[in-house]
């Protein structure tokens, strides 16, 4: 183990030009630390968690890469599920605006920086994976006493860039570990599975901006071409490219001896300049062809396998075959409003009671898992109330505690260093004559739960820093996916609070136990389609979407369905275009029916007609279904 005076002594050499045992990705970082930052390897800095409000403005910022990347990250997250990694996914200015880990550790994630808010520039924090991945352009992994600043070295972080269309980088997924094996290169499989989660990311975005254009998809060998391309790039109808992954980029570069640090030596030219075909080619590289006679070559002789997709507007006229139609009416409660959900009459019974409880003032509790839809709930409980005031959210679990006080109650002009000149109104007196909606209350510091009691209580609000209270107006929704009672056992939540919160709840289910599971994935087709024809979903597909248990909710849902609406051709979403486990579990489900099938046929003594009564469908389906599983009475 290197003490904190050896990491010190070994910084100050390599700021000598003395020879050192690093990779000269650390040495250089630890130059720029000290020639271009004038960081103090001698200081130990704390994590710097930004506060609120500028995450909230990073955040907005990134939201569409957040939703795109969403399912890549949680695909990571449960590939290194049970090993204590945290997951971060990071602006281009080093602020993490998501983040996935374990909330048991939460204080500790929180204290070590690799936490939503956190700032990881090489300015702010030194060398670390984040920062010099952000300076670098490249998958790196900083380990341990690799950081530069004391504070961060019992980390290890292994972090790859995400590249916009572009060519310009956007943001860094970043896995780390609170303490880890000593070796670096035990990091070297995780480098591996972040910069594959990387190179999806970019191609369902590269995917999602592009619809009316060609798109050329590549790798070398054939076999994954179709399942799992290496890079991609976007084409005009004269053959211009418009966009590129950062493998479509380097592929593009290398063809014609540039440097993909400069993508506008890239962007704009014709095909042709890096690639041995021309735009009347693409017809002749689409899936109509085998996949092995789909060979190109590149202008610095490197041969590729290629994949072109036709531009998705002239492959509506496939419509037809449609297994479900968004636009169609699933039916479901007609309550005036937002709608809540299709046929299932506990949705139906939770829309009347909402607009019932809507209409009076009581304190509204929702419950429900993470991504089942509260906040959508609250607002339409909003909307339902007629209030003129705002809607109001905050999510006190993601608010560094010190933040929640001024936040929520505002403060007095002085109240405390930075504070701003005039004062600044809290969220609480800014929802007044509207509604406050209070997310993950759960996690509302016990001293805060007895300031808001005061408030709901008297309807008013003391600013920090003040002595007057302020008369508010407002209607509080609360919401989380914690068990309130539980956490009241605990003494984590006041008894008080939970009693004047808890007289109205409303119990949003889990998305597996919803009667109206096509209904949302109908609801949420529509939604993100721009086009007037929604896209539509295979029958396999549909299956294995009806059979995944959905953890995440209508929010996983939701992040499934718009990486497989960029990833699919011809407006029609395929098994192949859901995460590889879908397809797994639709293999499984497919595997139970054959053997249902032939359980119920040998009962039945192959009578065919006795097996579709037992079955419940016609004698066409079990006839074609036995040919389809290739199921013999002989083999019985
Ligand atoms: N009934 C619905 N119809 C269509 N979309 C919905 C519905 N309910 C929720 N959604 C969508 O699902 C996503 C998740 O919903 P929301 O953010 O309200 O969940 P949540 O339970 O508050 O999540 P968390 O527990 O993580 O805060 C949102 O994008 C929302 O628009």
């Amino acid at each position: 183990m290197t003490s904190h005076a050896e990491h010190i002594r070994e910084i100050e050499k390599a700021g000598l030009g003395l020879a050192i045992d690093r990779d000269s990705t650390v040495i250089k970082s630890w130059l720029r630390c000290l020639e271009q930052y004038h960081l103090d390897p001698t200081r130990a800095c704390e994590a710097f968690i930004v506060p609120a409000e500028r995450l909230r403005e990073h955040r907005q910022q990134s939201e569409d890469l957040i939703r795109i990347a969403r399912s890549g990250l949680e695909h990571l997250f449960n590939q290194v599920a049970g090993q204590n990694y945290v997951l971060l996914l990071s602006d281009r200015e080093g602020v993490a605006v998501e983040f996935l880990g374990d909330p048991s550790f939460d204080n500790h994630l929180r204290k070590a920086g690799l936490y939503l808010g956190a700032e990881w520039s090489e300015a702010r924090a030194g060398t670390c994976a984040v920062g010099a991945c952000i300076e670098t352009g490249e998958a790196l992994t900083i380990h341990q006493t690799d950081h530069f600043d004391n504070t961060h070295t019992p980390l290890s972080c292994t972090a790859a860039p995400i590249y916009d269309t572009q060519g310009e980088l956007c943001a860094v997924v970043d896995i780390s570990l609170l303490s880890s094996p000593i070796l670096k290169t035990s990091q070297n499989l995780a480098r591996h599975l972040v910069s594959a989660t990387v190179r999806r990311i970019e191609l369902a975005n590269l995917m999602a901006q592009t619809r009316h254009e060609w798109v050329l998809r590549f790798a070398r060998s054939p076999e994954f071409l179709d399942v799992d391309p290496e890079a991609a790039i976007s084409l005009d109808g004269s053959g211009r490219v418009l966009g590129m992954t950062h493998g479509g980029a380097a592929i593009l570069a290398r063809a014609c001896g540039a440097d993909w640090r400069n993508p506008q030596a890239l962007i704009g030219q014709p095909i042709s300049q890096f690639l041995d075909m021309d735009v009347d080619d693409l017809a002749n590289l689409t899936r109509r062809r085998p996949t092995r006679d789909r060979m190109i070559f590149a202008r610095d002789g490197n041969a590729l396998f290629a994949h072109a997709i036709e531009p998705q507007m002239q492959a509506h006229v496939r419509r037809k075959s449609l297994l479900i139609s968004p636009v169609q009416d699933l039916g479901g409660p007609k309550v005036r409003g937002r709608e809540l959900g299709g046929a299932d009459p506990d949705i139906a019974a939770l829309q009347l009671k909402m607009a019932k409880l809507a209409r009076t003032r009581l304190p509204i509790l929702i419950q429900g898992e993470t991504g089942t839809g509260k906040e959508y709930l609250a607002h339409a409980v909003h909307e339902a109330s007629g209030l003129k005031g705002q809607f109001v959210a905050i999510n006190c679990a993601a608010i560094p505690e010190q933040l929640i006080e001024s936040e929520l109650f505002g403060y007095v002009p002085g109240a405390f260093t930075g504070a701003a000149l005039k004062g600044r109104k809290g969220l609480i007196e800014q929802a007044d004559g509207g509604t406050l909606f209070l997310d993950e209350i759960g996690d509302m510091p016990l001293t805060l739960q007895s300031r808001l009691l005061r408030v709901l209580a008297e309807q008013e609000v003391m600013p920090v820093g003040g002595v007057e209270p302020r008369k508010v107006n407002i209607r509080v929704v609360s919401a989380s996916h914690r068990s309130l009672p539980s956490l009241v056992e605990q003494g984590r939540f006041r008894e008080d609070l939970f009693y004047r919160l808890n007289t109205a709840v409303l119990r949003l289910p889990p998305l597996r136990d919803r009667a109206d599971f096509d209904w949302v994935v109908a609801r949420i087709l529509a939604r993100h389609s721009d086009h007037a024809v929604a896209p539509v979903i295979s029958p396999a597909a549909m299956m294995a979407l009806r059979a995944h248990p959905w953890p995440g909710n209508i929010r996983e849902l939701e992040n499934v369905l718009a990486v497989a609406v960029a990833l699919s051709e011809g407006g029609t979403i395929e098994l192949g275009d859901l995460p590889d486990d879908f397809c797994d579990n639709a293999v499984r489900q497919d595997e139970n029916q054959g053997q249902t099938l032939h359980a119920t046929l040998k009962a039945c003594n192959w009578n065919v007609s006795e097996a579709a009564r037992q079955l419940g469908v016609d004698r066409s389906t079990v006839h074609r279904q036995i040919k389809r599983y290739q199921l013999k009475s002989s083999s019985l």
